[in-house]
């Protein structure tokens, strides 16, 4: 798992090799540790250089071993003696030097890095922190406040960065390995104690406290519950406040008691989920494997509102050239203008020009008649899709993809209408969708393999987390939302305050609650949904009460809120008072708890004190057991699928693994038992009901998530 040569007479070039990123399993760690040392020990090798096969340095540790017993040599002392070693280690980095790969790296003398190389240290992204001494050399070598930036949020750098802040000593366009070999042999002889990075001092601003506490403080505000952040900087401190041995000390004790934590659980599990959801399948056989994307070079955005802008600015930061498209020229100028401002403002960011050459824009449908693949992101209404759909199906190509960003509308229905319907998927972005990770990859019931495979690599090269789903209202995502939204809902009505439901949510580590989040979202958007539902407005049975609907309990809260003409930030004035109309500082409004008070004397009800935990379980247990539904029901392929759309989408905290994992924490019994509780207080909530695949899984022993699978009704029937 190391390979050794001699190169250039004195030189010994140990190769990692442990393919796709060399990982450090214990094999590697086994591999290196006797290299080194023959080479220490052979008096005709003078030098060493340290490099990984295939084009990557390292990848850090191997997370899948973290699972399992611990063997072979640790990390620690491999690296110590290294750098403890009298003879100079030169590590010659291409492609990635992560987490351990970079900890190696800085127990070597000399870095010379590759331009196209990345480095970093992502620890704190598996719950974990650098802890084979990179919290105690990486400050050592580059300072505290740039150390306490790479290693509390795990960013990775790229190899210009990387030489400026002094992580490395040289970059190089040709082979770093070559220059690495020439460098190793004219370092002989130089003296290596300064190079010893467990030698040096950190460099520390004046007020290191100061430094130190501010922070900390920020990083708290930003972890939403996550230890790891916070032990990173406590870690970080150590480097600066203790000698190199105490600092080592410091950091493995406070790793131990991360490495076990139900949240570097979570986190790692986020990690390989996030790339189990790019091996899709479907019930037909094809999959991932045998499925070929077709290549795509022009692509066209029909319609520049909100969702419309940020697609076209995300396809032209892939680098792909858009033909975006408006209805009359009026519309057309504005979205031009905002694109074109978007577009700028995310160059000025990255110090880059923007790639405006990239944008061609236009009022006649004619122009597509190249184009590959379409995305229509028009208003999301039935019956304007449907017309648009119409129309691209005669205008366009043949053979062009056909797909439509809707957040959960019927795509068997648009594909009916086109002569290709085998063309047809959903591509259900998320606001902002330049920004937003996510994005659900809809299968209608006739949706070819291919066309599948096209949209989830688009969505690849957007840089997306691509998850492929099945077509039913509101797809997984949205149909989750419902029952979470709806117990909000009830609970206002039950004698909770939109602050008491949000501050339980966000304690639990969303950014915001849910009705912080439906302010952001403007609250005319359910409203003009659940009037088309039937649930609210002149559709109503007027047979039905008003707290029932279509044989349930309903809460028409939301839509009472709306008729007061309170639609969220964007009016200023929405479940919070806003500073101004677009304003982002939510006040607690005491109209809205009169309003509130009102209500619940209207309808005859006795407010009743409810506490956080009430929150959690009946928002989130709701949610998890539609999720539990749409596995059953074959919409979601696996519990991976469904706990990265929550991660990447909804801002479920990745410390808490997604929904279904975190109810494989909690445990399903419980989950069970408190369903059945809410349920049995609140008869006339269907959703509360635990789901058939809930209960067979908890008759079952509840078997851990990997293992769900076996236990779908229908696996893939939707997919
Ligand atoms: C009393 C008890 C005391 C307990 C104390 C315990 C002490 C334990 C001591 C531990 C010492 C810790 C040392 C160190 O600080 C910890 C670490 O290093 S953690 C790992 C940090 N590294 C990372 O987070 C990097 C992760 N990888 C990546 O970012 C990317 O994979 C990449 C390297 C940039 C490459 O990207 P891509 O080319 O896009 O490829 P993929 O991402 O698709 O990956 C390909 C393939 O490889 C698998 N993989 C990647 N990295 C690792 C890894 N580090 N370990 C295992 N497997 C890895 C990935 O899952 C893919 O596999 P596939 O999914 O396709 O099967």
């Amino acid at each position: 798992m190391a390979r050794y040569e001699q190169v250039q007479g004195t030189v010994a070039l140990i190769t990692l090799t442990n393919p796709p990123v060399n990982a450090l399993s214990a094999a590697v760690r086994l591999g290196i540790t006797e290299t080194v040392t023959r080479a220490l020990r052979d008096p005709e090798v003078k030098s060493m250089v340290i490099c990984g096969e295939n084009g990557v340095f390292c990848g850090g540790a191997d997370i899948r071993e973290f699972a399992k017993p611990m063997s072979g040599p640790p990390l620690v002392p491999m690296i110590a003696a290294i750098e403890e070693g009298e003879k100079p280690v030169v590590a010659a980095i291409e492609g990635a030097a992560f987490g351990g790969g970079l900890e190696l790296a800085l127990g070597c003398h000399y870095r010379i890095a590759h331009s196209k190389a990345r480095v970093g240290l992502p620890e704190v992204t598996l719950g974990l922190l650098p802890a084979a001494g990179g919290t105690q050399r990486l400050p050592r070598l580059i300072g505290l406040a740039p150390a306490l930036d790479l290693i509390t949020t795990g960013r990775h750098v790229t190899a210009q960065e990387a030489l400026k802040l002094g992580i490395v000593d040289q970059v190089t366009d040709q082979s770093a390995l070559d220059l690495a070999i020439q460098f190793a042999q004219q370092v002989v002889g130089q003296p290596l104690l300064p190079r010893k990075l467990s030698t040096r001092q950190t460099p520390c601003p004046p007020d290191v406290d100061g430094l130190l506490e501010e922070t900390m403080a920020q990083v708290k505000q930003r972890a939403r519950g996550a230890m790891a952040p916070i032990a990173c900087v406590q870690a970080v401190r150590a480097a600066a406040t203790l000698p190199y041995q105490a600092g080592m000390q410091k950091e493995q004790e406070l790793m131990a008691t991360l490495f076990h934590s139900s949240q570097a659980r979570a986190m790692q599990y986020c990690f390989f989920a996030q790339r189990a959801v790019g091996r899709w399948s479907l019930s037909s056989g094809a999959h991932s494997g045998n499925s070929k994307p077709r290549p795509v070079s022009k692509v066209a955005v029909i319609g520049l509102g909100t969702m419309g802008r940020g697609i076209t600015v995300a396809l032209v930061k892939a680098g792909m050239s858009v033909l975006a498209v408006e209805t009359n020229k009026k519309q057309l100028e504005i979205g031009k203008q905002m694109v074109s401002a978007m577009l700028k403002h995310d160059a000025q960011k990255r110090n880059a020009t923007p790639r405006l050459d990239l944008l061609h824009f236009t009022i006649d449908l004619l122009e597509l008649k190249n184009t590959d693949l379409i995305i229509e992101a028009v208003f999301e209404d039935m019956a304007l899709k449907k017309q648009v759909f119409k129309e691209l199906s005669s205008v366009c190509k043949a053979d062009a993809f056909l797909c439509t960003n809707t957040s959960g509308l019927d795509v068997d229905e648009l594909a009916a209408v086109t002569k290709r319907p085998e063309l047809v998927v959903g591509m259900h972005f998320f606001a902002p969708a330049h920004v937003m990770k996510l994005l659900e990859v809809v299968h209608g019931s006739r949706s070819s393999p291919e066309a599948v495979a096209t949209a989830m690599h688009l969505g690849k090269r957007l840089g997306k987390v691509s998850v492929l789903v099945g077509n039913c209202a509101g797809f997984v995502g949205n149909r989750m939302l419902k029952p979470y939204l709806e117990q909000a809902n009830f609970l206002l009505e039950e004698g909770a305050t939109p602050e008491l439901v949000d501050g339980a949510l966000e304690e639990f580590g969303f950014p915001m609650g849910v009705f912080k989040m439906s302010d952001l979202s403007g609250l005319d958007v359910g409203w003009r949904i659940r009037k088309e539902a039937g649930l609210t407005g002149p559709n109503v049975d007027p047979r039905d009460p008003p707290r029932r609907r279509q044989g349930r309990r309903y809460s028409p809260l939301p839509d009472l809120v709306c008729e007061q003409g309170r639609l969220g930030q964007k009016n200023g004035r929405g479940w919070y008072l806003y500073d101004k109309p677009g304003g982002r500082v939510a006040t607690p409004d005491p109209s809205i708890h009169k309003f509130l008070e009102e209500y619940r004397i209207k309808h005859g009800i006795s407010p009743r004190q409810i506490d956080r935990q009430e929150v959690v379980e009946r928002c989130l247990f709701a949610l998890i057991n539609e999720g539990f539904r749409s596995l059953d029901d074959g919409i979601a392929a696996g519990p991976e699928d469904i706990d990265m759309i929550y991660v990447f989408g909804y801002g479920w905290p990745r410390h808490r693994g997604g929904p279904m994992f975190y109810a494989g924490m909690v445990g399903l019994p419980r989950v069970l038992t408190r369903l059945e509780h809410y349920r049995q207080a609140h008869p006339e909530v269907p959703h509360l009901e635990p789901s058939p695949l809930l209960r067979r899984l908890v008759a079952s022993g509840s078997p851990p998530i990997n293992k769900w699978r076996d236990f779908l009704q229908r696996p893939h029937s939707q997919l």
